[in-house]
């Protein structure tokens, strides 16, 4: 090539070198290790947090956080990804504005993430793959939700007048727009718990596939009353003591029963898929409206070990799935809303070479206790085999925790990663958590 001609797009240009890709530095994987976590105990909506902020409650747990594991100085945390489900407008920059009201150097980037449900676990896996890349070297991760401060939105046709004043170019064209506003305006948009494609609650979905898959009301009560228990005995056993710090006046979770038998959880009414022929879902079985916040520290091995800081356990595989629980094969319960884990866990596990059987802890969020007996159900009859229920949510779950939306993925994994560090290596870990949308998001601890 002459000097004269223009370079080609692409082709080394040959008084430039040839280097090693990727450059050095750039590219490498390395493990992921989660340090610690710490959430707010949750509450029942319109209880104790009523008046608290998404922003507040994230701030109480990233403030916990940062106390634990001395987190205050310039750059020690590389960056916080976080999210909430129900977002107020003010939200809009959640996990920055956090940063900014915490105690975290107000230099420390973030940026807020939201997948429903999965938002809390995905904050994690992107956090994580940061860190794997060498991007950064540690990460505070997790979401705040809150049901009690939900958003209120102006009624749309109020919303169109208003805009269409903000627009006009003369007063008298303001004054025709605003006459125009009725009484009947002044009704807000109230956040509704249901999707937008089918006008189903979650619970209602949810009751569709526990039919499709013959789960029974005494197979939801017994798994409900196990969660409180195995809670209630985690809180005892001081399991939590280093995950939750104190907020509001509230220390356990206060959606926590300790009592509850099955022959309590019997006697309350179906309050989902009323519709059809025995309904089977309750209060009990089913998560309450929640508010809460939880976030994990991540970290590289140098970053930790540099901070005398030892990992609790290493995140290894993520997956991620989602059903078409509009028209795909929502009868039969493959498709179902809240089913997108049984699609994801066996590609998940497929990759890593594992079965079900493989793990010593499973951890399923638990929307209803229907949808995880359905997920249950489904990896056996997808060859996985049964899940030995000494090992599932040995900890208790939502149903006793209750359940932030966003919150949930990293008290999960939180609390994970605190029962195989207590285990002792080398130990395993399945987490499943089912979002809105028909999603499922999945991912694999492990103590080498
Ligand atoms: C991907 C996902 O995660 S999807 C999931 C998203 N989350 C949801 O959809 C939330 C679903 N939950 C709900 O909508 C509501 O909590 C409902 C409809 C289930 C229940 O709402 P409410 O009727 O307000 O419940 P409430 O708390 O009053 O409980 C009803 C009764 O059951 C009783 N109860 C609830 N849990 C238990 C229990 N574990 N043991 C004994 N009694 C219980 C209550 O004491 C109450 O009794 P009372 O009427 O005598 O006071």
């Amino acid at each position: 090539m002459s000097p004269q001609e223009p370079p080609t797009p692409g082709r080394p240009q040959p008084d430039r070198p040839r280097q090693d890709r990727p450059a050095p530095g750039l590219a490498r994987t390395r493990p992921v290790a989660v340090v610690g976590g710490t959430r707010i105990p949750f509450a029942r909506s319109d209880g104790p947090y009523a008046t608290a902020s998404n922003q507040e409650m994230l701030t109480a747990a990233v403030d916990g956080l940062v106390r634990r594991f001395g987190l205050e100085d310039p750059g020690a945390v590389g960056e916080l990804v976080a999210g909430a489900v129900l977002k107020h407008s003010r939200d809009f920059n959640l996990a920055r504005e956090t940063v900014l009201g915490s105690t975290l150097d107000a230099r420390t980037p973030a940026y807020d993430i939201q997948q429903a449900c999965g938002t809390g676990l995905q904050a994690v896996v992107a956090a994580a793959n940061k860190i794997t890349l060498g991007q950064t070297e540690s990460a505070v991760a997790g979401g705040a939700d809150t049901a009690s401060d939900a958003p209120l939105g102006v009624n749309d046709a109020l919303r169109r007048i208003l805009l269409e004043a903000r627009r006009a170019k003369s007063v008298r064209a303001r004054l025709g727009a605003l006459s125009r506003i009725r009484p009947s305006h002044l009704v807000p948009d109230v956040p509704r718990n249901a999707e937008p494609r089918t006008g189903l609650s979650m619970g209602e979905h949810a009751a569709v596939t526990a039919r499709a898959w013959g789960v029974t009301r005494e197979a939801q009560d017994e798994l409900a009353a196990v969660s409180h228990q195995r809670l209630a005995a985690a809180y005892e056993r001081g399991l939590l003591d280093d995950l939750v710090v104190p907020f509001r006046g509230l220390e356990r979770d206060q959606n926590l029963r300790p009592g509850s038998t099955t022959g309590k959880l019997a006697a309350l009414k179906p309050v989902f898929g009323l519709d059809g022929p025995h309904p089977t879902m309750t209060a009990g079985n089913s998560t309450p409206l929640t508010d809460g916040a939880a976030v994990v520290l991540l970290a590289s091995d140098e970053w930790a070990e540099a901070r005398g800081l030892a990992p609790l356990a290493y995140l290894t595989a993520y997956e991620t799935a989602a059903v078409d629980f509009v028209g795909g094969d929502v009868a039969g319960g493959e498709d179902g809303l809240l089913m997108a884990p049984a699609h994801a866990v066996p590609r998940m596990l497929e990759r890593a070479g594992l079965t079900l059987g493989d793990f010593d802890f499973v951890e399923v969020h638990e929307a209803f206790a229907s949808q995880v007996l359905a997920t249950l159900a489904a990896w056996e009859k997808r060859g996985l085999g049964p899940v030995d229920r000494s090992r599932l949510n040995v900890a208790g779950s939502s149903l006793a925790t209750g359940h932030p939306f966003a919150a949930t993925g990293a008290r999960i994994v939180a609390t994970l990663a605190k029962l195989l560090a207590e285990r002792g290596a080398p130990g395993r870990g399945l987490i499943s958590v089912c979002a809105a949308g028909g999603q499922g998001v999945t991912a694999i601890l492990e103590t080498p």
